[in-house]
């Protein structure tokens, strides 16, 4: 089951560039909650606060608190294991390309030291029957290589292979921001299925997309969290100018 995830006063700094700033909020468990905003108004570092990647970047840093359920990811825990709490679907799909989609999709376990045949088997199942994919690949799963499947498959392979590890929070940013219609909304479908189990956290340039999934979403400007509201609030009567300007596209 997903967990909410409490984020208070968080900071984030590429170098001396302050990218993230005060930021407060709440993302409901199994909901779905957009980010929008404009070019570099710090929406993916936020996304990459939430799951300690931000970190892996040698000039970067983050203060604040991020609590997952009761857990406060920067305190009581190891970036390893908010890993394994938290998939990452990112906006090109990055298969591994020389692995089979069998491999890809247990690559996670793998790592965690899962050798036993019929768990990996199942969690493939499992996993690709969540991600909608598994009629399309289920005869060529250790036949074709996770880069031989189209773009959208591939999308799908990678949230299949982020679902694996059966993680509680689903991190997408743009994730369909690179697929042909069709593949898009598979993937739509997909978020709106997965939302009961897990929490979702979108990050998306196209407004219709944060509608028709997200219950919540926030609109980011400059770093900072404008407002953050029912999604149907933000599009119908945002509370702030700057929103209502954004959202009418008259800036942005
Ligand atoms: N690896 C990095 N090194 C230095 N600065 C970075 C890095 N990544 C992002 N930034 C800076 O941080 C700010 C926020 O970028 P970020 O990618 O979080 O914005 P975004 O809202 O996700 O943008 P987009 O919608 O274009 O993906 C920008 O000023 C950007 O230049």
């Amino acid at each position: 089951m997903g967990v909410g995830i409490l984020v208070e006063d968080l900071n984030a700094w590429y170098g001396s560039n302050h990218t993230l700033q005060d930021i407060n909020l709440h993302i409901p468990a199994n909901h779905a909650t957009a980010l929008i905003g404009p070019s570099g108004c710090g929406k993916s570092t936020f996304v990459r606060c939430l799951n300690r990647m931000h970190e892996t970047n040698p000039i970067a840093h983050a203060t604040g608190v991020v609590k997952m359920g009761e857990v406060d990811i920067y305190r009581d825990a190891s970036p390893v294991e908010i890993r394994r709490r938290v998939g990452m679907v990112f906006q090109r799909p990055n298969p591994f390309p020389t692995m089979s989609i069998y491999d890809n999709v247990v690559s996670g376990l793998k790592l965690n030291g899962f050798r036993n045949r019929r768990i990996l088997d199942e969690t493939v199942e499992r996993s690709l029957k969540q991600a909608a994919l598994w009629e399309e690949v289920k005869d060529d799963l250790k036949k074709k290589s996770g880069a031989s499947l189209s773009g959208g498959q591939q999308q799908r392979m990678c949230i299949a292979r982020a679902l694996a590890v059966d993680p509680e929070v689903l991190l997408m940013d743009e994730p369909a921001s690179a697929l042909d219609p069709v593949s898009t909304s598979k993937i739509e479908d997909l978020i709106f299925q997965l939302k009961s189990q897990y929490t979702i956290v979108i990050v998306t340039h196209n407004m219709q997309q944060a509608a028709r999934v997200a219950e919540n979403t926030g609109f980011f400007l400059n770093g900072k969290m404008v407002e953050f509201d029912s999604t149907h609030k933000i599009f119908t009567n945002p509370r702030d100018k700057r929103t209502e300007d954004y959202i009418t596209g008259r800036f942005g």
